[in-house]
């Protein structure tokens, strides 16, 4: 498509948009009396209307029912995560049975180790990507000095990062395979960010999962950036596991419930370790509190603790929002409005002299989502906060970068348009 850096070509293609109405369904922090232009769902999506409904059922439920609302709520809350397994399985390409909600992302990705990262001896090395979220760095250093003792392995050598070329902002496909294959049988398990929360880099997810398992490895995916951003198919793909949190692109509020994904080939293996609660007993049996374990042969196997409602209730309130438009459609618009705002961005640079925005964000269009990183060579701190000070909510990191994610769901072209106008004003004063 021919763009046009103007308003009335950004009003049109907002005409044009299918989605345009779901607009309506978010609540806008207000700057300067007007909506923002937000930016940051990569980070933390905005509230939803519905979001609000969905906690003040539970309320209700628990006034009116207290401890009856367990099996007589309108939706009981003894099984209320089975109401996202249907949703959640066409959100990440697996069967209901294979997904699951407890937690929060961290603490499954650590619980889900505990399954998959079962080092030897001779077997005990994590390939994850250079730099990744610092959270999953401290994970597996952690993970790897808790078994090294035992093991007898040097904790040193039990993780592998992939490393980007010189001068290169992005990881090549074809380093990972190298990588995976150069460490072979060594290899316990490869865990990596589908999408990297730095550069937006989306990985090729089946093709790694593929080549772990070629030299005996488990392989997992931290799912944090990609989940309800891009098309995944964690079942055909024959991933072993995966966890996101549900906070970002899935609009569920701060801080809350992961999502995970455990295989179908892995519910009946009764060799895996895992750390076992009542809510992960069989079903029809949780409450006749037997003594011994009997693991749900499904994800729910997994689960620990009964479930968080309250906490739960705004992702519910997400994942039937996700599941009435469909990811297709949401992908479609986020092409779509992700080439705009790269395309405004790349006339503004031309613009002005003396700046230059380099998108490190891979500009093949199977490589990324809706999240453009941007380094701004010229320009500094000062022009992130005029941005923000102007209505424009991004975000900042080292030494120069700039995220910007235009979600699907809310974003609007016009926002794109008007972004470009901020940006402009903000460097030419
Ligand atoms: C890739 C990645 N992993 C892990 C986390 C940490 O998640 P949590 O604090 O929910 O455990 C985040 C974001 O916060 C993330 O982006
Ligand atoms: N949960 C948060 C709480 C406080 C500050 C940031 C976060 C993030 O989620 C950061 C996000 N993971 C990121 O990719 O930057």
């Amino acid at each position: 498509m021919n763009f046009q850096n103007t308003r009335e070509f950004a009003q049109e293609l907002d005409r044009q948009d299918e989605l345009a109405k779901y607009r309506e369904e978010f609540i806008f922090p207000q700057v300067n009396g007007k909506n923002v232009i937000y930016f940051t769902g990569n980070s933390l999506g905005l509230q939803s209307k519905a979001a609000k409904k969905y906690v003040e059922e539970v309320m209700q439920d628990w006034g009116n029912l207290a401890v009856e609302g367990h099996f007589y709520a309108d939706k009981p809350w003894w099984d209320y995560q089975e109401r996202f397994c249907q949703p959640l399985s066409e959100i990440v390409g697996a069967k209901p049975t294979e997904v699951g909600v407890m937690n929060t992302l961290t603490v499954n990705l650590h619980l889900l180790m505990v399954s998959f990262y079962q080092p030897s001896s001779k077997k005990f090395k994590i390939i994850c990507e250079e730099k990744a979220f610092p959270s999953d760095q401290y994970m597996f250093q952690s993970q790897v000095a808790f078994h090294a003792k035992s093991i007898g392995f040097d904790p040193k050598e039990a993780i592998v990062e992939i490393k980007r070329r010189e001068g290169e902002h992005n990881i090549r496909l074809e380093d990972v395979l190298s990588k995976i294959e150069e460490v072979g049988e060594e290899l316990a398990l490869v865990l990596i960010g589908g999408v990297n929360y730095y550069t937006g880099q989306v990985f090729d997810m089946k093709t790694i999962t593929e080549a772990g398992h070629k030299v005996g490895a488990f392989v997992g995916w931290d799912l944090a950036h990609a989940a309800g951003n891009i098309e995944l198919k964690l079942h055909d793909w024959n991933v072993d596991f995966a966890a996101w949190c549900s906070y970002k692109y899935m609009n569920s509020g701060p801080g809350n419930a992961s999502g995970y994904f455990i295989h179908e080939k892995h519910h009946n293996d009764t060799t895996l370790s895992r750390f076992a609660g009542w809510w992960g007993h069989n079903k029809e049996r949780r409450f006749l509190m037997e003594p011994n374990f009997d693991p749900a042969r499904s994800a729910d196997g997994w689960q620990i603790s009964n479930l968080p409602v309250l906490t739960l209730a705004p992702y519910l309130a997400s994942v039937h929002m996700f599941a009435a438009i469909g990811m297709p459609k949401l992908i479609k618009k986020r092409d779509l409005i992700t080439s705009y705002l790269e395309f405004i961005l790349h006339e503004i640079d031309a613009e002005i002299e003396g700046t230059e925005f380099e998108i490190i964000t891979p500009s093949n269009p199977n490589e990324r989502a809706c999240q453009l990183s941007v380094y701004l060579h010229g320009q500094g701190r000062a022009l992130f906060e005029y941005l923000m000070k102007n209505g424009v909510i991004t975000d900042w990191r080292e030494p120069n970068v700039i995220r910007l994610a235009p979600v699907p769901l809310y974003s609007s072209f016009e926002d794109m348009y008007e972004f470009g106008q901020i940006l402009k004003k903000g460097i030419l004063g």
